[in-house]
């Protein structure tokens, strides 16, 4: 599958949620979209889950156009925060007319999946729990095998231990089964390790799309007296600083030479990796400025 996205806009009346947004998946890995609250994580997933048109630009899935093609939309699943309020059937009623309409969805997987995160099936998915109705979503979402698999901060009222046992099972079940999966989230801090790739929105723009492992060599602390971390950052991008008496500790983003390296600890500083929570905060922060 390749998804192609070429100066993409959206706009909403007169707010842009979407700006000229460009980038290429194309490969059966785990893809984290990264964005603070109102970035356009969700304005652009819903393009791609053909629930929405874009004002301007391209999107296309395998050269095609998603929106209103049933073939191509076959391809992708969209699980997002949907609420089951009119929903009288029992889980593995809905689970078999799901089945129905996904040919590659797993009923034995499924219910593996509904006794792991202890789902009742006795009752009417209506009524559910928040966590319970998103429990069943991951379910819809890692059964279904779907080529193109879409999980919008799929989580939400998801406690902890249930939350673990999302992220378990995308990595289980991607293993044996590789497909594209989009995981747009806030908590990168808990969900980083699962990222082949991150791409990070910020304010409808597209900050960057990189791989995990590379994007995670761009950031360094570099930590010491003042003056002489001041004088060795001077020429990079800096993206959070904070001080403590004579010593400073200065965030950069770019990718450090090894010369560079050696020089600042000849000089006696101190590098130190970033997370990709602190890079996410510090990057979408500097950005709002
Ligand atoms: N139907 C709409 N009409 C007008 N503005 C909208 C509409 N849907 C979204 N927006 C605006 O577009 C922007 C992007 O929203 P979007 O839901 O895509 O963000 P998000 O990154 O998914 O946020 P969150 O993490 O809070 O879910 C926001 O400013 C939002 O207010």
């Amino acid at each position: 599958m390749t998804i192609k996205v070429k100066n993409l806009s959206l706009h909403y009346r007169n707010h842009t949620a979407l700006h000229d947004i460009n980038f290429a998946l194309t490969e059966k890995k785990i893809y984290g979209l990264l964005g603070r609250n109102g970035a356009g994580k969700t304005s652009l997933l819903s393009i791609l889950a053909s629930f929405n048109e874009q004002s301007s630009g391209s999107l296309t899935i395998n050269e095609k156009a998603p929106f209103e093609n049933a073939e191509v939309m076959q391809q992708v699943a969209f699980l997002y925060d949907k609420d089951y309020k009119d929903e009288s059937d029992k889980i593995v009623s809905l689970l078999q007319d799901v089945q129905h309409y996904r040919p590659n969805f797993d009923m034995d997987y499924a219910e593996e999946l509904v006794a792991k995160f202890k789902l009742p099936k006795d009752k009417a998915v209506k009524h559910f729990s928040k966590g319970m109705q998103s429990a069943l979503n991951v379910i819809i979402g890692l059964a279904g095998r779907t080529p193109i698999t879409i999980f919008d901060e799929v989580y939400l009222g998801m406690d902890a231990p249930s939350r673990d046992i999302f992220y378990k099972e995308v990595l289980a079940d991607q293993q044996e089964h590789p497909r594209m999966i989009i995981l747009s989230t806030h908590l990168v801090s808990e969900m980083d390790y699962l990222f082949d790739d991150v791409l990070l929105l910020n304010n409808g723009k597209l900050l960057l799309h990189e791989e995990y492992d590379t994007l995670l060599a761009k950031g360094a602390s570099i930590t010491g007296s003042k003056e002489i971390v001041e004088e060795f950052v001077k020429d990079m991008e800096q993206i959070h600083e904070t001080q403590l008496g004579g010593t400073k500790s200065v965030m950069v983003y770019g990718t450090l030479r090894e010369e560079e390296k050696q020089a600042a600890l000849a000089k006696g500083l101190e590098i130190a990796p970033l997370s990709l929570h602190e890079l996410f905060v510090h990057l979408t922060e500097e950005e709002a400025e």
